[in-house]
This record gives structure tokens, sequence and C-alpha cells, in this order.
């Protein structure tokens, strides 16, 4: 059988390790997929360095329209980044007759429905394992292997460099600003990386992938997204006396309220009991958490970022693609797990509506009545306490802080709750909020 042809759009980090590694086990990857891959067109604006990785082994250009518009090549990986000049060439390749294997979450989570809806019409596939969690196969795990179930929730460390800035932090007390250098130096980082700090980048996986669990189109838009830039060292280190670590975590469940389905779509740092497997995932490394109704919890674990390890899942979806393209497009696993026809328009909630448990942190006037006055504002939002722990104030000092642990409620009653509690002239500026989840 004739080798299938790739045309290459970008050879940066991911780019550079897919073409290495489908050089270097062309003759397994053959075996699998039944025919030879072979990258025949490269495309990037750095030309020479492009020609240099490529070593006169394929034709170089600079214009990816030259790519999307040959005749000879049979799938486009897209490996460019962002939403301009992929999203355009994306779509030219699909109304090209082309399959595209994409890397590119924030693409997908934004324009993902309009890009899915073209390739259904066109008859061609958009495969993206590498978008989600890198070299982890969770796509593949939500898509196929758990399709006999009803998903739960999913949450997940989806965010290779700020697990890595938070575990380099923590263990060996360097700066944010240094570790995260070192990031964007191994290659984890996103071209801008308040993507990755900001919690956009891990917002773009959790989008994608409530899509695939839920039956929901992609909502980027309706996710809420907050980083670990606001994240304090005291924090940190209160969560750890009390049995916690704390993590940007991307979480899509499956609620109710007042009656109602709805989908909670969040990103932010999350407190875990530290005795939980993720709580215990460190560096760049990333673990996604499933919970379904028949299996239970599954945990995925693995490099979630870097050249070679994202390269494996882009391999993946090229030999999915290889075994796969000939069957008819009604016959192939739908993009989001359910067939067009069979998406739901259950609603992603506002945050004010999502249930979850708290840590709050103030500090007070080390003074009687001041903790009568703070449990009781608790209890009248109906806000039940977990756990208490007060640190008495350093020799000189007069100000205490109080750190408390709720159990569940809605977020709106927290935020209610937070606004009578920093209006009392004991407690000294602002409450710390994190958010906490059992994940059991
Ligand atoms: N680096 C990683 O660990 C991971 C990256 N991704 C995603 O993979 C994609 C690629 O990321 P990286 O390889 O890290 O980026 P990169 O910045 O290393 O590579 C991008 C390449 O595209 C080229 N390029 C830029 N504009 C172009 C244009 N108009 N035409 C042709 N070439 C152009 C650049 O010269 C560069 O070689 C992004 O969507 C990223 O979010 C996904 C998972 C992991
Ligand atoms: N910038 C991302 C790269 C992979 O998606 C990360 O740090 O996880
Ligand atoms: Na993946």
């Amino acid at each position: 059988m004739k080798p299938i042809k790739v045309g290459l759009l970008g050879i940066g980090t991911v780019g550079s390790g897919t073409f290495n590694v489908l050089k270097r086990n062309q003759a397994e990857i053959k075996g699998r997929a039944g025919r030879a891959i072979e990258i025949a067109m490269v495309a990037d604006l750095n030309v020479a360095r492009a020609k240099e990785l490529t070593n006169g082994e394929c034709e170089v250009v600079s214009d990816g329209n030259l790519v999307v518009t040959n005749p000879d090549i049979d799938i486009v990986i897209e490996l460019i980044g962002g939403y301009g000049v992929a999203k355009d060439l994306v779509m030219k390749a699909i109304a090209n007759g082309k399959h595209v294997v994409t890397a590119n979450k924030a693409l997908l989570a934004t324009h993902g429905t309009e890009i899915f809806k073209a390739a259904q019409e066109k008859g061609v596939m958009v495969a993206f394992e590498a978008a989600v969690a890198g070299g982890i196969p969770i796509i593949k795990a939500l898509r196929e292997g758990l399709t006999a179930n009803r998903i739960e929730w999913v949450a997940g460390i989806i965010n290779g460099t700020t697990n890595f800035i938070l575990s380099e932090m923590r263990d060996k007390g360097l700066d944010f600003d240094v570790v995260l250098k070192e990031a964007q130096r191994l290659g984890y980082a996103e071209a801008d990386p308040t993507f990755d700090i900001e919690g956009v980048d891990a917002a773009h996986k959790a989008t994608i992938m409530s899509a695939i669990a839920f039956g929901i189109p992609v909502q980027f838009d309706k996710a809420h997204v907050e980083g670990i830039t606001k994240l304090q060292a005291t924090d940190i280190r209160y969560a750890e006396q009390l049995g916690y670590r704390i993590k940007l975590l991307g979480i899509t469940k499956r609620t109710k309220v007042n009656g109602r389905d709805g989908i909670e779509l969040r990103v932010h740092p999350t407190l875990i009991p530290a005795k939980r497997l993720i709580a215990n995932v460190e560096g760049a490394m990333n673990a996604v958490l499933v919970q379904g109704d028949a299996v239970g919890a599954t945990l995925y674990y693995g490099k979630g970022a870097g050249s070679e390890p994202t390269a494996s899942a882009v391999i993946a979806d090229l030999v999915d693609i290889t075994r796969l393209a000939t069957a008819d497009p009604g016959n192939r696993v739908p993009h989001l797990a359910f067939q067009p026809e069979s998406m739901s328009d259950t609603p992603v909630l506002p945050m004010s509506e999502i249930t979850t448990s708290y840590y709050l942190r103030m500090q007070v006037a080390d003074q009687p009545g001041v903790l009568a006055d703070i449990t009781r504002i608790l209890a009248d939002s109906t806000i039940s306490i977990d756990a208490m722990l007060q640190k008495e104030p350093a020799e000189g000092e007069t100000k205490a802080d109080i750190i408390i642990l709720t159990h569940q409620t809605q977020e709106k009653n927290i935020v209610t709750a937070i606004q009578k509690i920093e209006s009392l002239d004991t407690v000294v500026g602002h409450v710390s909020k994190i958010r906490l989840e059992q994940l059991s």
C-alpha cells in the first residue's frame, strides 16, 4: 500500500518531536497502522531551522497554504498554535478534504463547534489527542474506553507549567519567575505563558473534556478561569498543616440546581486531601481523574507537555486516521464522543451556582468574641465548619490568622458570608478563599 502523506504546519517543540518520533519508530508505526506514514511537506516561518530539522527529507516551505492545498497530502498536522493563521489553515485543509490532527486546545475550545461541523460535512476527521493532557490518552479514554458510562465528573491537573511552578516553589523554595523561565526553557509553556499561569490553558482543556464527557458543545466562554498568580505561600503552608495540597485543577461535573440539570466547568487552585494519588502528582506531570457510574474512579497519569510526549499523542491520531479513514463518517468515533444529533443543551452553570467546600483564611484582632462573630455569620448562611486552625500572633504582633475549612455549600453563600466577615471591625483586609474538593 502507498504511504499516507502528511503535511506538517509548524515544526517547533511539538512539530520537531513528531518528525523525530515518526522517523525513529517508523517500522513499528507502519506495522500498527497498516501503511507507512510519511511527512512529505513542512511549512514553518523559520524555513532555515525547518530545513535543518528535516535534513532534506521532505519539502520545506514558509506558507502553510501550499500544504493545505497540495493534492498529494492526505493528513494535515497543525502545530502552529493560536486562533489566527492556525484556524484559517485548519478550515482550508478541511475544505480541501484533508483530515486534520491538531494539538491546539485554544483553537478547539473557542472555535471547535465551527471546525467539527465543517469536518462532519466534509467527511473528514479532526483528531486532537495532544490537545488535552499531552501524551496521556485521555481523549481516547473518555470517548472510547469509558463509552459505557454516564460520566459524573472529571478533575485534572492539566497544565504542566503551573504544576511544575507549584512543585518547585514548594520543594525548592524557588521564586515564581525563576521557575516559569525554566518551564519555558523546557518547552512546557505556551507561546504566551499568561495562558498557563492565569488558568486559560487548563480551561481550554477542561472545556474540551466537558464537551466529550457530557455531550455538550465546547463553551470556553462559560468556563470559570482562575490561575495561580494570586496564590500565597502562606496558604500553601496552612493547607499542608491541615493535610491538604493545593493544585490547579480543571473540574467539570454534572449537577442539579433547584431540580434543573447543569454542568460545572471551572479552573482554580484547589485544596485536595494530601493522601489522594492526584495530590502527589508533581513537576510537569499531568493527571486526570474520571468518575464514571459503572467503572467508578479511574486515574490517568503522564507527561502533559514537552516535545516527544506530545508527539506521542499526535502520532496516535495519525495512526487512528490511517486506520479509520476509509470508514464512512457516520460509522467513525464522533468528534465529541456523541453523534451530532445526540448532543445535549444542558447549560454550563454560572459560578455562583456551583457547589464545593472552601478553605478560608483571615487575619483578625486577637481579642475575645471575634471567632464567635465569624462562626455566627457562617451559621446564618447555613455554612457548616469542617475544621479550624487558629494561629496565635507572633511575639510583638496583635493579629492572629484563622483558617476555616467548610463543608459543601453553594458559591453564592460563601461570597455573601465573606462580605459580612470582611465588614467586621475585628477582621483585617480580605478573606482568602480557595475551593476544596474531596475527589472521592
Ligand atoms: N509545547 C507543548 O508541550 C505542547 C504544546 N501544545 C500545543 O501545540 C501547538 C504547538 O506548540 P509548540 O510546538 O510548543 O509551539 P512552538 O512555538 O514551539 O512551535 C510553533 C512553530 O510554528 C511556526 N509558525 C508560527 N507561525 C507560523 C505560520 N504562520 N506559518 C507556519 N509556521 C508558523 C513557528 O516558527 C514554530 O516553529 C500549540 O497549539 C500548543 O498549545 C499542546 C500540548 C503540549
Ligand atoms: N503549556 C501547556 C502545554 C501542554 O498543553 C502546559 O504547560 O501544560
Ligand atoms: Na492527550
